[in-house]
């Protein structure tokens, strides 16, 4: 499956083959030299539990087992060259179509079917048959498809994976693994890995601890740095570490499919991923990317402490959304006018993204002013369940929300945060749909001619309001933006088209730079550079419609401007391997970028 050769020359290959070659001796009758019959020639049918046999294939890629072969399938569109040399001729019916007219009848197969859920089985189906029509089909019909493979269906599919189960995605490595990682990932088809992206489950976009069934976010974003980031599938590894769930619901379900077990804390847990970590490195080398996905806050700060000094990691719900609402912030400053220094932020939620974007904006701040780091954070307050962050509550704070611990009197309510600190940009990710009340967006209209209001948390049923809501409440003067898209609203003579500020935007284009340089680790000025990268291409037409981020039928383009950016910073910063540097990079990111076009067999 790994490479286009028709026959895998490996020594397990090798043998088989004799082996057939002597099972096929036997089956010719030494006296009239007439083979057949039905002899059971490989001992299958006579095998007991005592009596192993070999489960052996034979891997080339022809005929039937081409057509079963997802990554060299072209289904109706072999041609009849093709068919005549590659034993498939009577294995397909007569016509012969162009992908193109393949994309077309996928979509409209897709359109037929009015659950969400059933166009994201429709797309895994595809994803396993025919993989360069399913990125075909992503990458020309971006926008429509990105809400099937992504935020929000993907968060009901993570919810219902052990019904929809059907065939294994990515790798699973449980702590019956414990031991065993390194076998685990050698099971794995592929060799060549570039970027993993691993969750342990337990914080699903906003959906809680969906243990085992966190698989289909790996997955999903994979499918993304593919389809916008034009990483190769085969380059892609997704990984689920199941340490048990304390979700007791999937505990009972009898479709689970994962450990029935609480999670393994501490020290077990520990353990297990310092074992995947090691493992990773050993096998992939220093420069395959770990992307860390949906941990919970407690052990997603601390991995990423621990590994960021020794791996390639980076955490895409800490540091690509902070990257990709930077973005949107540099976007809306750049149009409105004003710069970041002058605002009042605003946080509910003060978890990975809260904090995370919290310290990137300082950070972006303390550059563009030469002030220093601690002045500029007191622009920045967070209200978590308990109400604002004040020092008052510094002693019982968790260590990554301290920094946000400002002087100032409790306050319990976010309406009452509002009109205390007089935000001018109010942030959600508190994973709390609804928390935007009327009240909260009223309050942020009535102190300000244009308040800026994102809802970020995923999927839309968290989202902290919707865009209908933002722009009604705020009578049209809202800037919007949301972690999981909205469809435009028409209000009063003018269309908004919210902007989706998802890290979508920001990891494939960050994760092609890093790939591209072959860069070591991650440095918080990529994701500076990533952010300003993307507001550069912000254009007037599309902020005059609302935007703060370019429509996504350009990511590829997007993808590519991020790339160079990030591999310029890795060169700058001394932290890239692949030398000498390209000399244009916007170019050499596109010239690396997959195609999903099929290719001409011989
Ligand atoms: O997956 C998404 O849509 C964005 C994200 O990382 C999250 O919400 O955890
Ligand atoms: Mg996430």
């Amino acid at each position: 499956m790994s490479n286009g050769s028709l026959l895998m020359a490996t020594d397990e290959s090798t043998a088989t083959l004799k082996e057939m070659r002597d099972g096929y001796a036997e089956v010719v009758d030494p006296k009239s030299g007439v083979s057949g019959g039905v002899q059971d020639v490989y001992g299958e049918d006579t095998a007991t539990e005592d009596q192993p046999v070999t489960p052996w294939s034979v891997s080339v890629a022809s005929g039937y087992s081409l057509l079963r072969d997802p990554h060299h399938n072209k289904g109706l569109a072999f041609s009849e060259k093709e068919r005549n040399s590659h034993y498939l001729r009577g294995l397909l019916p007569p016509t012969v179509i162009s992908q193109e007219l393949q994309v077309k009848k996928m979509l409209h197969n897709i359109r037929q079917y009015q659950v969400p859920l059933q166009k994201y089985m429709a797309m895994m189906d595809l994803q396993e048959r025919n993989q360069k029509l399913f990125y075909k089909l992503l990458i020309d019909n971006v926008e429509e498809l990105l809400p099937i493979v992504y935020t929000p269906t993907v968060g009901e599919a993570c919810q219902k994976y052990g019904s929809i189960y059907s065939r294994p995605q990515g790798v699973f490595i449980s702590l019956k693994d414990k031991g065993k990682v390194l076998e685990v990932l050698r099971n794995w088809p592929e060799k060549n890995i570039q970027v993993i992206v691993v969750t342990d489950g337990e914080r699903i976009l906003g959906l809680g601890d969906l243990g085992c069934h966190g698989m289909g976010i790996p997955v999903g974003k994979l499918s993304l740095y593919t389809a916008l980031g034009g990483i190769r599938p085969s380059a892609c590894l997704p990984v689920t570490i199941d340490v048990g769930t304390n979700n007791e619901k999937l505990l009972d379900d009898e479709f689970y499919i994962g450990l029935r077990q609480k999670r393994a804390i501490g020290q077990e847990y520990a353990e297990l991923l310092h074992e995947f970590m090691t493992a990773v490195k050993q096998n992939y080398g220093e420069r395959i990317l770990i992307q860390f996905e949906d941990f919970a806050n407690h052990n997603a700060f601390d991995l990423l402490e621990k590994y960021g000094t020794t791996h390639l990691v980076f955490n895409d719900d800490i540091q690509g959304t902070a990257s990709v609402v930077l973005a949107g912030l540099i976007s809306a400053m750049k149009f409105l006018g004003g710069s970041l220094a002058d605002q009042r932020f605003l946080f509910l939620g003060a978890g990975e993204a809260g904090t995370g974007i919290a310290e990137l904006i300082a950070l972006e701040i303390s550059k563009q002013t030469n002030m220093p780091l601690e002045e500029t954070r007191k622009k920045i307050w967070l209200v978590d369940s308990k109400g604002l962050i004040v020092s008052s509550r510094l002693e019982s704070l968790q260590h990554f929300k301290k920094p946000w611990a400002h002087e100032h009197e409790p306050v319990k309510e976010l309406v009452d945060a509002v009109n205390a600190i007089k935000p001018t940009i109010l942030i959600g990710t508190s994973g709390q749909g609804r928390t935007f009340t009327k009240e909260v967006v009223e309050a942020m209209a009535s102190l300000n001619e244009k308040p800026i209001i994102f809802s970020l948390s995923n999927p839309t049923s968290q989202s902290e309001c919707t865009a209908e809501e933002a722009y009604t409440w705020s009578q049209g003067r809202a800037i919007f933006a949301s972690g999981s898209p909205f469809d435009p609203f028409e209000y009063g003579d003018n269309v908004f088209v919210p902007g989706q500020a998802n890290n979508a935007y920001i990891f494939p284009g960050l994760g092609l730079g890093l790939i591209m340089s072959g860069a070591i680790r991650v440095h918080d000025d990529m994701l500076l550079a990533a952010a300003e990268a993307l507001a550069g291409q912000v254009t007037q037409e599309n902020f005059d419609k609302g935007l703060l981020y370019p429509p996504f039928k350009n990511i590829r383009k997007i993808s590519a401007h991020i790339a160079a950016e990030v591999a310029a910073k890795a060169y700058e910063l001394g932290l890239a391997t692949r030398l000498p540097p390209p000399k244009d990079l916007v170019k050499y990111a596109e010239s690396c970028m997959y195609s999903p076009a099929y290719r001409t067999y011989r």
